[in-house]
């Protein structure tokens, strides 16, 4: 026999299992988290409810088949308002960690508080409305308990972050009715079973299909919407934290001090925050997206805060190479690298040593209108960007990319692998020991452990970052010397050194040094950094649990370049892998290979 337990058992507890198995490469403890706290909040909420309209007769139970009852409510129904919860989070989790949150900020005042004040003046009707026909022994007393019940949390939660919900209709949607169609189909067969009864003198015994009461319906789809708005309250007041870190200052931690941080940005509305820093992200995004398919794809297993600081650093790197490899003439190149080196004199003024960092937010002396005439919009936004993350990041690593600058300025031959080593830890393993700060300061511990240049895990990063730019350099021999006129290529490796450097760097010909050649240097390189990943993929298990499975995939997505090249028959001019190559290896290294580095 379905007892209300076994139907736990049986209907809900898989869905959450086979749910947490899906997401948990996502889920992190401010995920943790923000389930409990919204769980906690449904059973606090709907306790009094549930055991005033059972009390009221508008459900019953047959009483030999209950574990016990608490109040007039049994026990699997206190467990049912979390495991609803729990299901709707998971799914949810699943449908909106996908994108950005201050890309849905609304900054716009008028527009904002239409679409605030609007639905609560209707959500105020509801209540009322509610509250007068849940007349106790009518047929509309379940339906108006119901209405004047939700009314107040909708009209809560959309004070505070209906401007945003808004915007992310079409997720919150799914998130919403994937479970309520669910929910109601195993409703359908708890009522056949007699696991509950709904009594026909309180309700309007109107059907939406056999056997499902219409409120039976709506009280799934409404708290459903209920659980899924708060989850975006929740995400809401993180994306003003993770974006406004100078006026939300904490990190996340279970203290008074973090939730009171957390109730103040959800109240804070969006069009009282800057623009520009909203703004200036976008610009980040948009450049991250034109400029490379595989980092951009792999960004997305990040967790939000990471993932925009990410893209912040990613956007500086790539707009001040542009910066430098944009003009021609030698001396304008050099004007343009000590202008980016002013900056980061200014952003780093007051640090004392190459590693030091801070971990309260502060505004550097960046003296903005000399750069507004020498930068463009595109890479003042960026610079704006890094300014405020800076506080958090040691000075060391961005003056290795300014050295990586000025080597290609020179124009310095690479001549051997140990050149070719220092070049990439200019240029990238610098950026694999700022990913580490990232990732340690946007990460979820309480504890935020600054590691310095000799750690394990450092060195490890920035061999990481090396292997990384390997395979950039391995793929990109014929569009640097066609673009560039560049070569790194270690001219160890070559048979006629000064007629190979004329080739590729002068007549910029690099096709007629013959695909095998091509593919003899590209596979050199490929095996070198194959040599340095395996050395250092094992660090991996040094960073915060949460990060593991998803540096794991981005590094992978990024190598998933070297196989192209290699399966080639000749040597590709920009070796790519497809979307569905990019998904494959993304969801293997997740699920699968991450599994040594998280257990
Ligand atoms: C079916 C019918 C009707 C009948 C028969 C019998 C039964 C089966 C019953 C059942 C029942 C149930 C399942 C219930 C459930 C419920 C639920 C789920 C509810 C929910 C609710 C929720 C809520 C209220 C939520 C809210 C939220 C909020 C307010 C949020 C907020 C947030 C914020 C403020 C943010 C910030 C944060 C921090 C501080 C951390």
């Amino acid at each position: 026999m379905l007892t209300y337990a076994n139907f736990h058992l049986t209907y809900i507890l898989p869905v959450i299992c086979v749910l947490a198995l899906i997401v948990h490469p996502f889920i992190n403890r401010s995920e943790i988290f923000k389930i409990g706290f919204i769980s906690g909040i449904a059973v606090l909420y709907t306790t009094p409810w549930d055991n005033y309209i059972i009390m009221r007769g508008a459900w019953t139970f047959p009483a030999d088949q209950l574990i016990a009852v608490i109040g007039y409510v049994p026990v699997e129904e206190y467990i049912f308002f979390v495991l609803q919860t729990v299901i709707v989070s998971l799914w949810h989790l699943l449908c909106a960690r996908w994108s950005t949150p201050c890309l849905h900020f609304n900054h716009d005042k008028r527009s904002y508080q239409l679409i605030r004040w609007i639905p609560i003046a209707v959500l105020t009707a509801v209540m009322v409305t509610g509250y007068w026909i849940s007349v106790p022994g009518t047929g509309t007393f379940y339906l108006g308990c119901i209405m004047w019940w939700i009314a107040p949390v909708y009209i809560f939660i959309w004070y505070g972050a209906g401007n945003y919900i808004v915007t992310k209709l079409t997720s919150s949607a799914v998130s919403v009715l994937v479970p309520t169609v669910y929910l109601c189909w195993i409703d359908q067969i708890a009522l056949k079973a007699n696991i509950w009864h709904i009594n026909v003198g309180t309700s309007l015994n109107l059907f939406v299909a056999e056997d499902l009461p219409f409120e039976e319906a709506l009280f799934f789809l409404l708290t459903s919407i209920c659980v899924v708005l708060g989850l975006s309250c929740y995400d809401k007041a993180r994306g003003m934290c993770e974006t406004y870190s100078h006026e939300f200052p904490h990190r996340f931690g279970i203290n008074l001090t973090y939730l009171n941080q957390m109730c103040r940005a959800f109240i804070k509305p969006e069009y009282a925050m800057s623009s520009v820093v909203t703004d200036d992200i976008k610009t980040s995004i948009e450049i991250l997206r034109e400029a490379s398919k595989s980092f951009n794809a792999a960004s997305f297993l990040f967790q939000s805060g990471i993932r925009l600081d990410l893209i912040i650093l990613y956007a500086f790197c790539r707009v001040t190479d542009n910066i430098i490899d944009d003009e021609t003439d030698v001396l304008r190149k050099k004007c343009k690298l000590n202008v980016i080196e002013k900056f980061v004199n200014e952003l780093f003024a007051d640090r004392k040593s190459d590693y030091d960092v801070k971990t309260v937010p502060y505004t550097a002396k960046v003296d903005w209108a000399y750069y507004q005439s020498e930068l463009t919009g595109e890479e003042m936004a960026s610079f704006r960007a890094v300014s405020r993350i800076a506080f958090y990041l040691p000075r060391k690593p961005f003056y290795e990319l300014i050295a990586g600058y000025q080597w290609d300025i020179e124009g310095r031959l690479v001549r051997n692998e140990e050149d070719l080593l220092l070049y990439s830890s200019y240029v990238a393993g610098s950026v694999g020991t700022l990913c580490v700060y990232v990732m340690l300061y946007r990460c979820d511990n309480d504890v935020y452990d600054v590691f310095g240049e000799d750690d394990y895990v450092i060195e490890k990063a920035r061999q990481m970052g090396r292997v990384l730019q390997l395979v950039n350099i391995a793929r990109d021999i014929i569009t640097d010397s066609e673009t560039l006129g560049r070569c790194y290529v270690p001219t160890e490796y070559m048979d006629d050194e000064e007629q190979e450097i004329h080739i590729l760097c002068n007549e910029k010909k690099p096709r007629s040094l013959g695909n095998k050649k091509l593919k003899k240097y590209s596979t050199r390189m490929i095996h070198l950094a194959n040599k340095l990943q395996s050395d250092s993929v094992g660090a991996i298990r040094c960073l915060p649990r949460e990060t593991r499975g998803s540096v794991l995939a981005a590094t992978e997505i990024y190598r998933g370049l070297t196989s192209a090249i290699q399966s080639s028959q000749t040597y590709p001019t920009r070796a790519s892998i497809t979307k569905l190559e990019r998904i494959f290896i993304g969801i293997y290294s997740l699920y699968v290979k991450s599994i040594q580095y998280v257990v």
